[in-house]
């Protein structure tokens, strides 16, 4: 008769969780003690590096990933990163070790305390099974929960002392099951949509990460060019869901009220698909629509849908959606809208490299298959203005801002493409969260290239402070950092490049190895 933990593992493999992404404790060591010889675990120094790992991971492979932390330390330390895993609809499927079950209440050492209401409300689904015998059926159902619409994290805590009891034998059951959504529009609900787009005069689509996560890209390219509507990527996007040299693509909206009002005067009907309405950072108080204006939003996320501020929405499937409008609504009722003009020159500086100039030279030289995994804030607005994506599943970002995701992220995503080029772009400001996932990429030989954008300051917040009329306030710089020095102590190759050519020199040896490398670079700081 197999043991609890035979049977989760036995759970895990039949949903391809055989990658386990953690930082052990004594908690944990009993489950990792019956890790089978098909799993593998990929070790993080830090926890927060652990699960941004694993969401990186998780995201570039279009699935879920499995995390084992410890305790109430390893959960609390992961919970930075979560904040932009629960908003990028990801399904991490987190667990923690617990104390031995009766010695709980005694808040014995390391006795995590109210387990399930500790990474509460970043996850969408906790629980601590009542009994050993209920840990298997307990991790399927986490595993469904995050899979299933709205997709998002889960957390399970399980005493220690679970792992060795017998698994009853109805858990032969949990390897076969499966569950699946099937939310689509109805007929009549695509007939009210399409005849609102083919009615509007000037329709604007403003897309979200969701369809990027949800393969979508294609479909939105049709639907796009069956309306010869124009295409904005909605604010502060953690991905990348429409080519952006396509006519239609007119960039990122502004994170703003009355700057996406204004982005979007002229259009009678606004689509939003696969995004919350919207994601607002700076507080600039306007109209939430141009005046006359509708908007129609399609969301898998009941909770995006019923706290917009204004529009309405239908909760769906994003890819069924798009895929069904694209051969519904009326092609040709608009002129075909022009190419685009060619992309901007880049702004140089006489002190360091430009931002638009960098990623000017990484559109110039990297492969067309590229994956970037961004985390350097002020440069949002370079980065855009600069690049050619046109492949889905081509960019990352963290979903709530989160510091500290980003570089971890790409080392994730890596050893989930092992057949694409992953390329963090990491502020100088951001990289000392996630700095210890530099360990992991060497240790297992993940060959992510990790750009630091090195502007001495936490530039971003130098122009929120001018937004903010808070003048001139401490802990803005961050000047003398030797990135070198710490990737190479982490075991990581690296390189200080601080002109044009030596940076395209030392891009092309990373891209022509396949090891992990670090380039910093001396960039000069500009406002977004
Ligand atoms: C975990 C965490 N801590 C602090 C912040 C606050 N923060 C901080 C500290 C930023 C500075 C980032 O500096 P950088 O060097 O990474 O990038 P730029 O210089 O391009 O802005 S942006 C921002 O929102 C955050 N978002 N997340
Ligand atoms: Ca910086």
């Amino acid at each position: 008769m197999a043991d609890v933990s035979q049977a989760t593992y036995d759970v895990l493999r039949a949903h391809g969780l055989t990658t386990i992404f953690g930082n052990p404790g004594s908690n944990e060591l009993p489950f990792l003690a019956g890790m089978p010889d098909d799993f593998r675990y990929v070790l993080g120094l830090h926890e927060g590096a652990v699960l941004a790992m694993a969401d990186g991971f998780a995201q570039a492979r279009g699935g879920s990933a499995f995390v084992n932390l410890h305790a109430a330390a390893g959960t609390g330390n992961a919970m930075g990163p979560l904040t932009n895993t629960v908003y990028a609809h990801s399904p991490l499927i987190i667990t923690a070790g617990q104390q031995v079950r009766s010695t709980i209440g005694q808040e014995v050492m390391l006795a995590n305390v109210d387990a399930p209401m500790l990474p509460k409300p970043l996850v969408k689904w906790s629980s601590e099974p009542a009994c050993a015998q209920d840990v298997p059926r307990t991790i399927s159902q986490a595993i469904h929960i995050a899979n299933l619409p709205a997709k998002g994290p889960v957390y399970v805590s399980v005493p220690y002392d679970d792992w060795g009891q017998e698994a009853p034998a109805e858990t032969r059951h949990l390897v076969e099951r499966t569950t699946a959504p099937a939310n689509s529009l109805s007929a009549d609900q695509l007939e009210t949509i399409a005849e609102a787009l083919d009615r509007a005069r000037h329709p604007v689509l403003v897309l979200g990460s969701e369809v990027d996560a949800e393969h979508a890209n294609d479909e939105a390219v049709r639907l796009a060019d069956a309306l010869n509507a124009p295409v904005w990527v909605a604010p502060l996007p953690s991905r990348c869901p429409f080519p952006t040299r396509h006519r239609s693509f007119r960039g990122v909206l502004p994170a703003a009220v009355q700057e996406v009002t204004d982005a979007l005067a002229g259009h009678d009907l606004i689509l939003v698909v696969g995004a919350a309405v919207f994601r607002y950072h700076q507080f600039v108080p306007g109209d939430y629509l141009p005046e006359g204006t509708r908007l129609i939003h399609l969301t898998s996320d009941p909770s995006e849908a019923a706290r917009a501020p204004m529009g309405d929405a239908w909760v769906t499937g994003v890819r069924d959606a798009v895929t069904r409008l694209a051969d519904a609504v009326t092609p040709g009722r608009r002129p075909a809208l022009p190419s685009l003009p060619d992309i901007a020159p880049h702004r140089t500086s006489s002190e360091a490299i430009h931002p638009e100039h960098l990623f000017a030279l990484l559109r110039e030289n990297a492969p067309d298959d590229v994956v970037y995994v961004k985390e350097s804030t002020s440069t949002i607005g370079a980065f855009w203005s600069q690049m050619d994506l046109s492949l889905p599943n081509s960019y990352f970002f963290p979903a709530s801002g989160g510091l500290g995701w980003g570089l971890p992220a790409a080392v994730g995503a890596q050893l989930a493409l092992p057949d694409r080029r992953v390329v963090g772009l990491i502020g100088d400001g951001s990289a000392n969260y996630g700095i210890t996932a530099l360990w992991t990429a060497a240790h297992y030989h993940i060959p992510t290239i990790i750009v630091i954008l090195k502007n001495g300051t936490y530039g971003v917040l130098r122009w929120f402070a001018r937004v903010l009329e808070a003048g001139e306030t401490p802990g803005l710089d961050v000047p003398g950092i030797d990135f070198a020095a710490i990737a190479s102590g982490y075991g990581v190759t690296a390189t200080s490049v601080r002109t044009p050519t030596a940076f395209v020199a030392a891009f092309e040896k990373a891209l022509a190895g396949d090891s992990p490398v670090v380039i910093e670079v001396e960039t000069a700081f500009s406002e977004p």
